[in-house]
């Protein structure tokens, strides 16, 4: 039988690539209308105790879960990690038992609160928000809208298949009928030759519909993935940085192919399975109304499970989600510095933490999995339920010639039918429910950009940047920014210095407009830098910071993405104005192919960045130690061989070599948010102010 194993049930979502997996899914359509055999259901019944003990062994983890997942503040109880209070948690049965009850209380709170529509303000821990249900309901309405015709090819063939695979029993109680009514062989060879008519036909039909199901769930899968990927490549930088790396991973990998998993198959089978249902039940009472009410009473137990389940259900999953998320960024954490944990001994720290993630997101998993263990025993004695009483309800009214022997016979036929596609449903009830969470969180990164809903149409009218009574504060944060009034004058080479902490990169965010000021303006031109469309303020401002990511392709690729139409010579030229003279002594020259840990440095990474800024060629450019991991003779060199060659262009650079602020035009010292000095180097020193110690503490120091 091809129905998909209830306890695993969410990975055929994932597994239809294997050939085995799609002859099964395909045997399971074709054979749904038969329900799981028996033995496959005690099979699995076999299987999941030894499973639920496993599970139950690796779920227990520490009570710091309840933080995590009870919403409450992850800097709140925390206790000290180490081994005996790790293992002392784990060890706990009550400790685990309690910690799932909270979570599903929390969980469901949390649940009512989404279905009662909440605004989209609802966010996960990591910062990015989760979509409500009716914002899920716009977004589903808008990618079946997107293709209305399949959406009906797929529900009028599927009628027709459910139709076709309600023919035998039918047929097959007239037969008896007719066989106890006296009929000849002929006339039951008869019914025989259209049974199998019906067979063939239903093969074909039931083909068709399959591939138009699939297409259908194909294109709605490949349209959300579409969305997805603008999604994410349209988040704004001050959104990025401030959220948590892993969930975003998590969004984009593993919840997208949960909810493309769930349109490709589940839901069109959904659609189909649902029709099935409906018209058996319709052909049962045609038959006999009374036993038709018959079986709906013996199966008021599936609706009452299914509803205590769902509203568990949804919350486990968007718990079990973030409890990855919150694994794989701790996870991809310690991996990107390993040489820092390394250094400072962090590994036991590390550890510790992977393994209070890892325990969470056990619990959670684990959590879920208890909920299963509920739902599918009752379900099951659901349908034995409903086909005892109208056994019994079928057999006195037989006797009492309410119905005849073949419709009763018809009627116990699609009473067992029917849980095969109402397994259908309630198996994918559970993917659906774990997709709804994971496409809530996918649609959430629409929401991700509520700072800058309707931006600016204004165009600047020219390059004069002007900073007027600028305050700023980080979300929840104090004010890092006081009132900052700053003139930059167009082609002005303007150097920012400071101790650290001073405030220097957050203005360097300001001045190109990933962050908004609290108070006060920043305008380019005229127009508020931070309302200008992502496109406009790219051609006007380029920020290069000292990370840079080169992708894994030539160095000629990695130019050309600042200016496709570029020569070889014009990137020769940029790469010597940044002082990139390795590029003579590599064999393959521009087609050297780079990546982040190949040969190239970080000092080549940045040459090639600041290549990048010269191709180009915007008005402004802001440097925000950009040169950082040069060398401080070439750093030097190569930003004030920088300013020569956008000369006419305005650049700002934040700098923590001195050497850089005394040829500049202008030197702005920054402490404690303020500008408290503002010249060129002469003016300042002969100040004898804060610049004037700035610089002799740096003479003084190795540089
Ligand atoms: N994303 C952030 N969220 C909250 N506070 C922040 C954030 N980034 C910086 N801050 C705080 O803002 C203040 C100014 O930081 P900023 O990075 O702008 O200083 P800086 O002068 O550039 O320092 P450095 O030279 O060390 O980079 C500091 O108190 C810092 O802790």
């Amino acid at each position: 039988m091809g129905h998909p194993d209830r306890r695993t049930r969410r990975q055929p979502v994932r597994r239809p690539t294997t050939a085995t997996a799609t002859r099964s899914r395909t045997r399971g359509r074709a054979g749904r209308a038969a329900g799981p055999g028996p033995a496959l259901r005690r099979r699995r019944r076999h299987r999941e105790p030894g499973r639920r003990t496993c599970e139950r062994r690796e779920a227990r983890a520490d009570d710091t879960r309840l933080q995590q997942l009870g919403h409450r503040s992850r800097r709140g109880r925390r206790r000290p990690s180490g081994r005996g209070r790790t293992h002392g948690g784990i060890g706990d049965p009550r400790e685990s038992r309690r910690v799932e009850r909270s979570l599903s209380k929390a969980g469901v709170a949390q649940y009512e609160r989404r279905r009662r529509d909440e605004p989209m303000s609802h966010q996960s821990e990591s910062g990015f928000p989760i979509a409500s249900r009716s914002e899920l309901g716009r977004a589903a309405g808008r990618l079946v809208r997107a293709d209305p015709w399949m959406f009906v090819f797929t529900i009028g063939f599927g009628t027709v298949t459910a139709a076709l695979a309600l023919a035998p029993p039918w047929l097959a109680g007239v037969v008896i009928d007719e066989i106890t009514g006296g009929a000849s062989l002929a006339e039951v060879d008869r019914y025989g030759a259209v049974l199998v008519l019906l067979a063939v036909l239903q093969l074909l039909i039931s083909r068709y519909s399959f591939l138009v199901t699939a297409r259908f769930g194909l294109r709605l899968s490949q349209r959300l993935r579409r969305s997805i990927v603008d999604r994410v490549l349209n988040l704004p930088a001050r959104i990025v940085d401030k959220a948590d790396t892993g969930d975003l991973m998590v969004r984009t990998t593993g919840d997208t192919r949960r909810v493309t998993g769930i349109f490709s198959s589940a839901a069109p089978e959904m659609l189909v399975s649902i029709v099935q249902v409906v018209l058996t039940f319709v052909f049962v009472a045609v038959l006999s109304v009374p036993l038709a009410i018959v079986t709906i009473i013996g199966m008021l137990g599936i609706p009452l499970v299914t509803r205590w389940y769902l509203r568990r259900a949804a919350a486990g999953y968007l718990a079990e989600a973030d409890g990855h998320g919150r694994l794989a960024e701790s996870l991809s954490g310690t991996v990107n510095g390993a040489r820092a944990v390394e250094l400072y001994g962090l590994q036991r720290r590390r550890q510790d933490d992977i393994v209070r993630r890892a325990a969470t997101a056990r619990a959670a998993q684990f959590a879920t999995l208890r909920l299963r263990s509920v739902l599918f025993p009752a379900v099951d004695s659901s349908y034995a339920l409903a086909l005892v009483l109208v056994l019994l309800a079928g057999a006195w009214m037989y006797q009492a010639n309410a119905v005849a022997l073949g419709s009763l016979i018809a009627i116990l036929l699609y009473v067992r039918q029917m849980s095969g596609p109402l397994d259908v449903v309630l198996l994918w009830l559970e993917s659906l429910q774990s997709a709804i969470a994971s496409f809530a969180r996918v649609e959430g990164l629409a929401g991700a950009d509520v700072a800058n809903p309707t931006p600016s149409t204004a165009t600047p009218s020219g390059p004069r940047l002007a900073v007027a009574d600028v305050s700023f504060a980080y979300e929840q944060g104090p004010t890092v920014l006081h009132g900052i009034d700053l003139e930059i004058r167009p082609g002005e080479n303007l150097v920012i210095v400071g101790a650290s902490g001073a405030g220097k990169s957050t203005l360097a965010r300001l001045l190109v407009g990933i962050e908004a000021p609290t108070s006060g303006s920043i305008t380019l031109g005229g127009v508020e830098v931070s309302a200008l469309p992502l496109e406009v303020r790219r051609s006007h401002i380029a920020l290069v910071t000292q990370e840079q990511h080169l992708f894994h392709d030539t160095i000629r690729t990695n130019l050309l993405l600042a200016r496709p139409d570029a020569e070889d010579g014009e990137l020769h030229a940029a790469m010597s104005a940044v002082g990139a003279h390795w590029l003579d002594g590599l064999p393959a020259g521009l087609d050297t192919i780079v990546s982040q840990h190949d040969s190239l440095s970080g000092a080549h990474a940045q040459q090639i960045a600041l290549a990048r800024v010269l191709l180009s060629d915007p008005q402004t450019v802001v440097l925000d130690e950009a040169t950082s991991l040069l060398t401080p003779g070439s750093a030097s060199t190569v930003e004030r061989s920088l300013w020569s060659v956008l000369e006419d262009r305005t650049v700002i650079t934040i700098a923590h070599r001195l050497a850089t602020a005394r040829v500049a035009d202008r030197i702005a010292v920054i402490d404690g948010g303020r500008i408290r000095e503002l010249g060129n180097h002469e003016e300042l020193l002969r100040r004898r102010g804060l610049y004037m110690r700035l610089w002799n503490a740096w003479q003084g120091g190795p540089h």
